[in-house]
């Protein structure tokens, strides 16, 4: 027998009112499922621990406060791993790292992953970690430590070791930004073991840190949060300054979403605010954490300009954070692209490869990510000029100077208006015929160049050029044919002796 619950009817589940188990809060029992959903997140892993009471509601002033000062972002850093969301490959519950911290047999760490998505908190969750084991714990940023600063370090890391047996860890923040002398000289102290070393970079550590080093390291790659993952952080910060969320899908009505103590009006938040800043903060929680702190404090400022405009102390009953405010609170450009970072090659290298494959709308797509990101139209276009010929070549020769045009028209012209020259080379280009045979060819000259064993064979005389009686004399120019005075082809050698032979378009190598 199926009981039916005033669920089942739409009218009776708006005037039902149910408890979420999680927050305590309560609400019409149709919303409980997306609100369960949502809360949810609240808790890594998706288990729910109950609150121990109800949300406890700020006042403007006390929002106000709380996020005045540090940013949100140094406020909300979790200390331990509970808090951590997302990540799960990298320190989920059965990864080699989390069993070796759990040991307290931290080997040294590149951290690797894009900017915001807890690289410097994971350092920190495991100083925490490491303290109550009588670790020690050191932070260096290598934005502005000097090469004697880390001399120090190691030094006392060295005394720490023999005299009272305590390990240490060292914590180079942009690790990247050493250069690789100053990398050098943490390899002797890390292989015999008296400092731990934890890098984190936002580059690619292939290219960024000493070889020796990197292959005393475990390379740790951490990857651009989630959306939930950082709807899960937003409401973590939310929660924590006492911000309500607004249901979106029900008609306002502030009162029923609890009080505060206090007679300043309570802080709302639309859900579908919370929503767009994740999306928009593009995996990088720092990004998502400052915007919704600038978004918070613009509209309570907006609240206080009112009150002082109209000469009344204006206090409605709420303050209401909309999703518009978080989007003029964030600029877009700054969250998708990294100019400097390793995105900066992936969107490259993802429009020269969508060009090569012919596929227009991908080279566009990529284009627009780099255009919109803020790059460097000249950048794009020196690529495009490379790829005429590198991948188009000769199948359609005039590539090259669609390619040349666009970068003087680029030049010429500059951003915004050269978006659309840049967009008509793309498209020529993923359209056009492709044939790396010169670029191979050229290849193969190359590679005969340098693979030549002794010195490189002597331009054969009658290819030299005399305009001296000596030259004439030594044999220069002796015996060449002048192509235009002969009706037929003409038999003559171009190639070194060694060379005879050789067709570059069809052999790899000489
Ligand atoms: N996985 C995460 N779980 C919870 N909070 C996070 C996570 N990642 C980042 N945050 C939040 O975002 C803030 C910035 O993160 P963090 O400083 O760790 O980024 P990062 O990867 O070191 O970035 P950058 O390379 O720019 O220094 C943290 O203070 C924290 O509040």
């Amino acid at each position: 027998m199926e009981v039916s619950g005033p669920e089942d009817d739409p009218f009776l589940a708006q005037l039902h009112r149910v408890q979420c188990p999680v927050c305590q809060q309560t609400m019409p029992a149709a919303h409980i499922h997306s609100h369960l959903d949502r809360c949810l997140l609240l808790q890594p892993g998706g288990q729910a621990e109950p609150a121990a009471g109800p949300p406890r509601a700020s006042g403007a002033a006390e929002v106000r406060q709380m996020l005045e000062g540090k940013p949100l972002a140094d406020k909300m850093r979790p200390d331990s791993l509970q808090d951590y969301v997302g990540q799960g490959r990298a320190v989920g519950p059965e990864t080699l790292l989390r069993s070796l911290l759990e040991a307290n047999e931290l080997p040294s760490l590149i951290l690797w992953g894009p900017p915001g998505c807890g690289k410097t908190t994971l350092a920190h969750i495991i100083a925490n970690h490491s303290k109550k084991h009588s670790i020690r714990f050191v932070t260096l940023s290598a934005t502005n430590a000097k090469t004697t600063d880390v001399r120090d370090v190691i030094k006392q890391a060295q005394n720490e070791k023999s005299f009272f047996k305590r390990k240490t860890i060292l914590f180079i923040d942009e690790i990247h930004r050493f250069n690789k002398s100053q990398q050098d000289t943490f390899l002797p102290h890390v292989e015999c073991g008296t400092i731990t070393l934890i890098g984190a970079t936002t580059e690619n550590p292939s290219f960024q840190v000493n070889a020796a080093l990197l292959s005393r390291c475990r390379v740790i790659v951490l990857e651009k949060l989630p959306v939930e993952a950082v709807v899960a952080v937003l409401m973590r910060a939310i929660n924590t300054l006492g911000i309500h969320v607004l249901d979106s899908s029900r008609p306002a009505d502030p009162l029923s979403h609890g009080s505060n103590s206090s007679s300043e009006p309570s802080v709302f938040i639309e859900d579908r605010a919370v929503d767009t800043l994740a999306h928009l903060s593009d995996g990088d929680a720092r990004t998502g954490l400052n915007g919704l702190q600038l978004a918070v404090l613009a509209r309570l400022s907006a609240r206080k300009a009112f009150g002082k405009k109209s000469g009344q102390t204006y206090s409605p009953s709420r303050v209401l954070v909309t999703e518009g405010d978080v989007k003029e609170g964030l600029q877009r450009s700054h969250i998708l692209y990294d100019r400097a970072g390793d995105e900066h090659y992936n969107c490259i290298s993802a429009l020269h490869k969508s060009m090569r494959g012919s596929d227009q709308s991908a080279s566009l797509y990529w284009l627009g990510r780099m255009l919109e990101g803020g790059e460097d139209p000249l950048y794009v276009a020196r690529r495009l000029v490379r790829f005429a010929s590198e991948d188009v070549g000769l199948a359609d020769p005039s590539a090259l100077t669609q390619a040349v045009a666009a970068y003087q028209g680029c030049h010429f012209i500059g951003m915004p208006e050269c978006e659309v020259l840049l967009a008509q080379c793309v498209v020529y280009l993923a359209r056009a015929p492709k044939s790396i045979e010169v670029f191979s060819a050229y290849n193969n000259v190359k590679a005969c160049l340098r693979g030549h064993p002794g010195p490189l064979p002597p331009v054969p005389l009658h290819l030299r050029n005399a305009p001296t009686r000596l030259m004439k004399d030594l044999g220069y120019g002796q015996g060449y044919k002048y192509n235009p005075a002969y009706s037929e082809p003409v038999d003559q050698e171009y190639l070194p002796e060694q060379l005879r032979g050789v067709d570059f378009f069809k052999q790899r190598r000489c």
